[in-house]
């Protein structure tokens, strides 16, 4: 045999099957750098989790403990978003004194005083209910939420608040109102079997309407405020997920709700904070000098509303993402029906602080506020049972009370205002 052919042969032979061991070593090349890419990508997603957010045993037994009933007749598992927040607390603890279950997700910002929401966690921790750190645009949180526990209702109520706030920081509006709802709703559309959900609207979607008392068929077009936008925009987005995926999904217009463990940036509460101090309080006139007025709603009758949403929610009907029929798509107004002037409720405060008030008169600023609210409740009454029973000076003395027992009638404590902190 011809060297050059014997090489030639062994050569092509050599040649052959070095080839095939490159072809062989590509391949798992490739297929090792395919795998590193989906490792890589897939470590990519669970690192987007909050570094402060670890799924561990621990946690799952908090949940699930914040989560037993203590009654035996068809109790609600419910999560409540912004559950550190004023109206959360409250309907929280509301829940879970009546035995259902309750777990809480807050973002603890700091749009106002921090410590307050810390203040509501601690209560709500002394009747067993865990207030989970976490922000309502965090998918995985909520999954793992939905995923350790059968959550049978999500009632949403973490939001950007405060009408005037919307022109300092739009953003925060979008972030919360917006993608914030989004998330929770694409989380419980997803969901085996899926919640049904109770989320707060406002009565700012009645904007510059002028046919009072306000009623949930009229129509919403004017909103004043980007606040107003996003609930209107967030009833709109309801409807899109109730008609696709068969959410069952209940909106609550309030309308100003104040009391105890209150919101430090509304009216009622900053106007206690320096009538104490003696500083001046603004009161916002309208046009051609009239009164501003709102249907001051307490919270107990708030509260009372959103249970009676949660006990008539039908299930949504969708399963994984799929509808298979119908499902429940209310919106109701909660409010007092008794609009009350922002004079008379300074008169008020000044009665039951024992202080008079030094009062700037300016005229309203062009900021997203209204000039009136006023409720039509009957459609809450007939479908819910709603009866408000608590009139201004009634839950003005409730809050006065606790604001003194809290706060203390003249202590210095530091207050977050807006987004800087001050001394009160
Ligand atoms: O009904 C609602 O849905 C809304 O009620 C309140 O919004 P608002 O009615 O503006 O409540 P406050 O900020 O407490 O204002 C109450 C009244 O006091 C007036 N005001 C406010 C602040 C101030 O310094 N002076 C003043 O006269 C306002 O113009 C308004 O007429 C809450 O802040 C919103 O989050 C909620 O969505």
């Amino acid at each position: 045999m011809e060297r050059s052919n014997y090489f030639g042969r062994v050569g092509s032979r050599w040649h052959s099957s070095v080839s095939a061991k490159l072809l062989c070593l590509t391949s798992i090349l490739l297929l090792l750098t395919i795998s590193a890419f989906f490792w890589v990508s897939s470590a990519g997603i669970d690192s987007q989790r909050p570094p402060t957010f670890q799924r561990s045993h621990e946690w799952e037994k908090r949940v699930r403990q914040s989560c037993l009933p203590r009654r035996e007749d068809n109790p609600l598992v419910v999560l409540v978003t912004g559950a550190a927040g004023f109206v959360g607390s409250h309907v929280s603890l509301a829940l879970r004194k009546r035995g259902d279950g309750v777990v809480g997700l807050d973002n603890f910002n700091s749009y106002y005083e921090v410590s307050l929401k810390r203040a509501r966690q601690e209560l709500l921790a002394k009747h067993s209910v865990f207030v989970i750190d976490g922000d309502i645009n965090d998918k995985f949180i909520i999954e793992s939420i939905l995923e350790a526990v059968p959550i049978t209702h999500v009632m949403h109520l973490a939001a950007q608040a405060g009408v005037r706030y919307a022109m300092q920081n739009p953003q925060s509006y979008i972030h919360s109102n917006i993608a914030g709802l989004v998330n929770i709703f694409e989380v419980c559309k997803a969901a085996n079997p899926q919640p049904a959900i109770v989320w707060a609207s406002s009565s700012s979607v009645y904007g510059l309407n002028t046919k009072v008392p306000f009623s949930e068929a009229d129509r919403t077009d004017q909103p004043a405020s980007l606040y107003a936008a996003t609930k209107k925009a967030g009833e709109g987005i309801a409807h899109t997920y109730n008609h696709i995926y068969g959410l069952s999904i209940t909106g609550l217009r309030f309308f100003t709700v104040y009391g105890p463990w209150g919101r430090p940036d509304m009216a009622y509460f900053s106007f206690t904070r320096d009538i104490l101090k003696g500083n001046p309080i603004s009161v916002y006139s309208g046009a051609g000098g009239k009164d501003l007025a709102r249907d001051f709603t307490f919270i107990d009758d708030i509260v009372k509303g959103c249970v009676a949403s949660l006990d008539t929610a039908e299930k949504s009907t969708g399963s994984g993402g799929k509808k298979t029929g119908p499902a429940m798509l209310r919106v109701f107004n909660l409010g007092n029906t008794s609009p009350v002037t922002v004079p008379t409720l300074v008169d008020i405060l000044e009665k039951h602080l024992n202080t008079k008030a030094k009062r700037q008169i300016i005229k309203m600023p062009r900021n997203g506020d209204v000039p009136f609210t006023h409720a039509n409740i009957s459609s809450a009454q007939a479908q819910l049972g709603y009866r408000p029973t608590t009139n201004l000076d009634t839950g003005l003395k409730k809050f006065v009370k606790w604001y003194l027992s809290y706060y203390g009638d003249n202590t210095n404590r530091r207050l977050w205002v807006g987004n800087h902190e001050k001394i009160i």
